[in-house]
């Protein structure tokens, strides 16, 4: 139930048609200035204007008629001279529900009147909008409106197909259309068609609770398009006459009645429907006779007009005085009002539309107009109530029905199934963008992760390589300190000095690296940008959360996807860093045992030189000369391929800690031994370590630490370093021949001899030295960089493996056999390498018997092959000093295996180089060969 409530007037001013706007003032105003040269005096209005507006809207409720003129001088001109207190204008002001400017568009109008009864319309409320004004007001343009630029009905009926669009689901909706006009009191209708029964005029009124005209066609129009059609058909089938108003002048009003029925869409036994009537009328326009020159048909035309129209004024005002109910309100008066009697006090929603000429060309005619709208705004209609209507369906109904509802089950099924189907295409749709979506985040993260891939690897390597550093300087710097504090204490001697200077020259390469502008550190700060770039990737990944792209299991498996680069990036990084690790670590074993090699090996030859110089002090004042020349050169040697080695590696000499300047800071009397410098052990390797300790443990002396390079590229074998160390530096060393053997070589090995009891079947028990055996397709692979000045000395160091195993096992034996006066008494090692046995000594390099036996051709060291060197073919191989090259751990060439196998020899001694556990190649050695030596000084050592 609506409210009661007044009819809605709304007024609606056409623009002036061209005819008018010829007529309406234009102001032109002289713009001359007046010869006194006074502004203050309008100028003249040039007023050629016959025509003014008359309605000037003040807001879209308010508008004022006939306006005061604000130009005083226009003013004075079109009204002349009126006295004091009179008014020259109306200037009256009408307040209405809407007021439309002259420039509103139809949308504009039918929003403000006509669109907010339509809801109503199909809940049951009964509307009504008529079009009232003067002729050639715009009536007819509101309300119907042409082809291009439709009116009220085309605009109504749109919107409401679309609402029984919406409410078909649970409604039933039935819209017939009637088309009607009332010519000189008469109902005609304009839907009939000719030469049908239905007679077109004539047609009667019948009252009841409704009104209806008896005999109306009705049609049932299911768009808005065809109730377009209806109602351009009924125009022109409308009554128009040319007048002097319009040219195409309406005679008659013309009713559209839309009838709504809507049945709920149920199958109860009774059914509420709700049934509702729109009228849209457009009414003939009033027109005064004595404005018009209407005369016959047109002037009968028009007084029936005014009558209805007058009879509806009467009603209007009859309603405004009874406020809807006590007064007899005179319908009955023409046939108009009789139609529009419950549109005007019944159960109706009313829109009066009342449309006003803009000029003053109309002037009486829009203000009666206006009046006649104020008036009708004072109508007070009844409380408007629903037209509904339960309908007890009829047995015979029911079949209907259940058809209907069948045809309806039927019809939702399929929708289901068709919508079934839609969203199965959607889901499918939805899961395929998904996995598309997927593979995208997958596969920009694999790019990211390939780009950053090499930084993050080089970053990781670079980190693990700085690591490195850091221990080996804390290790070097721990030492440091320590001479540090020895030094503040007292005198540093020779040797720690040099020990001191060559650790600071470790520690430089090391410093550099650690420092945090260095390039690997610049590489690790890349690589970490490059890691927080890509976790940053990860992170967005890991924080993506389910959208209308992605669903759950999709945002769960980009994350998983996520963790999975992550893990696999810290692999790789772990990986790469670990083989930066390793990298250092077979340089540090390399380094170890090369050093390994070197102490032991100066180590046995300071062992020898002492037994030499003990047994030339026993044979007299000739033999110690000799012996001390000999040994002098030997360890002048010796230090110079040392300082050769560190001032190649470590770019510092140690020539100048060589000689202490005073016997008390001499290096011979204050070294300081294994023990005391604290060097732990430096081998991991259990065999070799173990040796190692075996052999150290056996040395009665301390070993010096100023030998202690690690030698990068040395590897050469340690009995070729010892040897060479031996020579003198201007005699060339060459190996041995079987032919040279015989011809001068007056003393042999006691094995070598027949003599000695070696044996390889000790293996399990003799002691490993520390060498490294290659083939000799390795050997010929290798190359060696020879300082020059080990080259200029073409010293040749060549021996076979198992001489060095020789010396070495020598050197290992007990020092007694250095007492024993010549080389025949030399003992083999065999007796120790076996575990049984006495042990029978062997001539040594340095044994006194050997270097006496130089003169007399028969030499065990290598100061008698230095002779034999240089007597030997310009072919022989030539070989760089052993420290010149660094190469301590450096096997012989094939020639010199083949040199010292001749050497040595067939039968025993080559049996026992076979079957030497010496020989066995450590698995790093190969590749080590191959291997450049780092730029630094790998170095290790232990802190204490
Ligand atoms: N708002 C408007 N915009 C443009 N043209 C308009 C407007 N209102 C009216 N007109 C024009 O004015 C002329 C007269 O309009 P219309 O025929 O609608 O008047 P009417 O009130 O129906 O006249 P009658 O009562 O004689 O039938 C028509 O040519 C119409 O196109």
């Amino acid at each position: 139930m609506v409210a009661a409530g007044s009819i809605t007037v709304a007024v609606r001013v056409r623009p002036p048609t061209s005819w008018e706007a010829a007529r309406l003032p234009q102001q032109v105003y002289d713009g001359c200035i007046r010869g006194d040269g006074a502004l203050s005096t309008p100028g003249r209005v040039a007023n050629t204007s016959t025509l003014r507006d008359i309605v000037e809207i003040v807001d879209d409720r308010v508008l004022t008629f006939d306006p005061q003129e604000k130009d005083q001088t226009r003013a004075f001109v079109e009204r002349g001279f009126m006295p004091p207190g009179t008014k020259r204008y109306k200037d009256r002001r009408f307040i209405f529900d809407r007021v439309f400017r002259h420039d509103a568009t139809q949308q504009e109008v039918y929003q403000g009147t006509a669109k907010p009864l339509l809801s109503n319309l199909l809940d049951g409320y009964n509307a009504t909008i008529f079009a009232y004004g003067a002729t050639g007001c715009g009536k007819t343009h509101t309300i119907s409106g042409t082809d291009s630029d439709p009116g009220i009905i085309y605009l109504t009926m749109a919107d409401l197909f679309q609402e029984i669009e919406d409410r078909k689901e649970d409604y039933v909706i039935d819209v017939a259309v009637t088309f009607l006009e009332i010519y000189n009191e008469e109902i005609r209708d304009l839907l009939s068609e000719p030469g049908t029964p239905t007679p077109r005029g004539g047609l009667q009124i019948r009252e009841d609770k409704t009104v209806k005209v008896v005999g109306l066609t009705e049609l049932r129009p299911a768009t808005a398009d065809e109730v377009k059609e209806i109602v351009l058909l009924g125009n022109s089938r409308r009554t128009q006459s040319p007048t002097h108003a319009n040219e195409t002048s309406s005679r008659s009003h013309a009713v559209l009645q839309v009838h709504v029925t809507q049945a709920p869409r149920t199958a109860a036994i009774t059914e509420q429907r709700t049934m509702a009537t729109l009228s849209i009328i457009d009414l003939a326009g009033s027109e005064r006779a004595a404005a018009t020159t209407n005369m016959g048909q047109r002037m009968v035309e028009g007084a029936n007009i005014n009558k209805s129209l007058l009879a509806l004024g009467n009603c209007i005002n009859a309603l405004c005085e009874s406020g809807g109910a006590i007064r007899h309100v005179p319908y009955r008066n023409s046939k108009l009002t009789r139609l529009l009697k419950f549109s005007l006090g019944g159960n109706c929603k009313t829109v009066m539309i009342v449309c006003v000429a803009p000029t003053s060309a109309h002037f009486d005619d829009t203000h009666n107009t206006l009046i006649y709208a104020e008036r009708a705004t004072k109508i007070k209609t009844k409380v408007v109530t629903r037209n509904v209507v339960n309908v007890d369906r009829h047995v015979g109904q029911y079949v209907e029905a259940i058809n209907r509802l069948n045809l309806e089950v039927a019809e939702l099924k399929e929708k289901l199934a068709g919508k079934r189907d839609a969203e199965r295409d959607a889901e499918k749709r939805k899961r395929r963008e998904a996995l598309m979506e997927v593979e995208k985040a997958k596969s920009d993260l694999q790019l990211k992760a390939e780009q950053m891939q090499p930084s993050i690897i080089d970053g990781a390597s670079c980190a693990g390589k700085v690591a490195v550093a850091e221990a080996k300087l804390k290790v070097i710097r721990a030492r440091l300190a320590e001479l540090d504090a020895q030094a503040s204490s007292s005198t540093l001697s020779p040797d720690l000095e040099t020990e001191r200077a060559l650790l600071q020259a470790l520690a430089g390469p090391e410093e550099q690296v650690v420092k945090s502008e260095s390039a690997l550190n610049v590489r690790v700060q890349r690589a970490n940008n490059s890691g927080a770039l890509f976790e940053a990737t990860l992170r967005a990944m890991q924080e993506r959360r389910s959208s209308d792209r992605l669903d759950e299991v999709s945002v769960e498996n980009v994350k998983l996807d996520a963790r999975w680069r992550k893990a696999e990036m810290e692999r790789i990084k772990a990986e790469a860093r670990q083989e930066a690790l390793r990298e250092a670590v077979i340089a540090q074993a390399e380094a170890v045992v090369s050093l390994v090699g070197l102490v032991g090996r100066c180590t046995v030859m300071l062992n020898e030189a002492s037994r030499a110089l003990g047994a030339a002090t026993e044979e007299g004042r000739d033999g110690l000369e000799q012996t001390a020349k000999a040994l002098s050169l030997s360890l002048k040697s010796v230090a110079d391929g040392n300082d050769s080695a560190f001032k190649s590696l470590l770019g510092h000499s140690i020539a100048t800690y060589a000689v202490s300047p005073s016997p008390e800071t001499s290096a011979l009397g204050n070294f300081k031994g294994y023990a005391s410098l604290g060097v732990g052990r430096v081998v991991s390797g259990p065999a070799v370590s173990q040796q190692l300790k075996a052999k150290v443990s056996r040395r009665s002396s301390s070993y010096g630490s100023s030998v202690g390079s690690p030698l990068r590229k040395s590897h050469k074998s340690p009995r070729k370093s010892l040897r060479s160390s031996l020579a003198p530096s201007s005699a060339p060393y060459r190996r041995v021949s079987d032919k040279d053997k015989g011809k001068k070589k007056g003393v042999q090995w006691r094995d070598y001899a027949g003599q000695g009891d070696i044996d390889d079947g000790g293996q399990g028990s003799a002691p490993a030295p520390v060498v490294i055996s290659v083939t000799p397709a390795e050997q010929s692979s290798c190359s060696f960089s020879v300082p020059e000045s080990a080259s200029q000395r073409n010293l040749s160091v060549a021996g076979s493996e198992s001489e060095w195993e020789d010396e070495k096992t020598d050197t290992s034996l007990d020092l007694s056999m250095f007492s024993a006066p010549s080389s025949s008494t030399a003992g083999s090692s065999s007796g120790f390498m076996r575990g049984n046995g006495p042990r029978r000594p062997r001539a040594s390099r340095l044994d006194p018997g050997f270097l006496k036996s130089r003169s007399r051709g028969s030499t065990l060291g290598s100061l008698a092959e230095d002779d034999e060197e240089r007597a030997a073919p310009q072919g022989s191989p030539r070989r760089p000093a052993p420290l010149g090259d660094r190469n301590m751990n450096r096997v012989s060439s094939p020639s010199e295996d083949s040199s010292s196998s001749s050497d040595m020899g067939k039968g025993k001694a080559r049996e026992r180089h076979h079957a030497s556990p010496a020989k066995r190649v450590p698995p790093h050695s190969k590749g080590c060969r191959e291997q450049s030596w780092p730029t630094t000084l790998e170095h290790r050592s232990h802190p204490r």
